[in-house]
């Protein structure tokens, strides 16, 4: 359970401050996925750097399971944009990086090895991630955070830069690993459509300084074909509403 109390977080620019995020109360239940919506600017990111405690610097209150951040005792996975891969560090190395570091674990399990399959990266382990495609890349740093078995998986518009089919694709298998292990996860995106597929609850959030406009049902969740149902439509119509209001 991730619990966020009046977070509030300034950074400082020269001799002024910034305002990124302003008084956001959320709480996101063990297990459930939430998809984070807003204009660019609005603080989605700064929210993840809060999460994994990259940004310690902020007043209210932020806890994983009942316990402030610290990512020495939590496990927090991270997946971004640019993937996060070490490009002198084969697949393999990559996926064990964090149970290396976390457990001093080197050696995949049974556990790692069925989620590479999963992932279908499991023929690509001596690979260089110069070697392998936009797609094969962000499996392989999906297959590292899972493999981590993370308390809180923290997901900063990890399949933006992909061509709409291999997106679409990702998507679909990123869901069908998180559906077998319900990580806590925060999702961040762009796309009003990503949010519908992969939230089980949206929060949409206002322009800078980003504030929470409103926290969503979202009836589409796990939906068969979603794509094709009204409910899609409906839904997309009304976070666009919300999005349009909160200008
Ligand atoms: N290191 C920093 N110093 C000063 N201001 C910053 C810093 N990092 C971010 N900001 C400002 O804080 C605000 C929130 O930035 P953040 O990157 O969290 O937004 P975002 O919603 O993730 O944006 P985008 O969707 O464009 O990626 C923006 O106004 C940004 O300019």
């Amino acid at each position: 359970m991730i619990e966020i109390k009046d977070l509030t977080v300034k950074y400082l620019r020269q001799d002024d401050f910034v305002l990124a995020l302003e008084r956001i109360n959320i709480e996101i239940p063990a297990g459930q996925i939430y998809t984070f919506i807003g204009p660019s600017g609005c603080g989605k990111s700064t929210l993840l750097y809060v999460l994994s405690g990259i940004i310690k610097d902020y007043t209210g209150r932020v806890l994983i399971n009942s316990q402030p951040v610290d990512p020495k005792k939590q496990r927090i996975g991270m997946i971004m944009q640019n993937y996060g891969l070490m490009p002198w560090r084969n697949v393999y190395q990559n996926v064990v990086l964090g149970t290396k570091i976390k457990d001093g674990q080197r050696r995949l399990d049974e556990y790692g090895q069925y989620i590479l399959e999963q992932l279908g990266i499991d023929h690509l382990l001596d690979r260089y991630p110069k070697e392998l495609s936009g797609g094969q890349q962000q499996r392989v740093a999906i297959a590292r955070s899972f493999i981590l078995k993370p308390d809180l998986l923290l997901m900063d518009e990890p399949f933006s830069a992909l061509d709409a089919i291999s997106r679409e694709e990702m998507q679909e298998l990123f869901l069908d690993t998180w559906k077998q292990h319900n990580v806590t996860t925060a999702f961040i995106t762009h796309s009003v459509d990503e949010a519908l597929y992969l939230g089980s609850k949206i929060v949409v959030l206002s322009p800078a300084p980003g504030t929470i406009l409103e926290v969503i049902d979202n009836p589409c969740f796990k939906m068969e074909d979603m794509r094709l149902q009204d409910d899609y439509y409906d839904m997309s119509a009304r976070i666009r509403k919300v999005l349009d209001k909160g200008r």
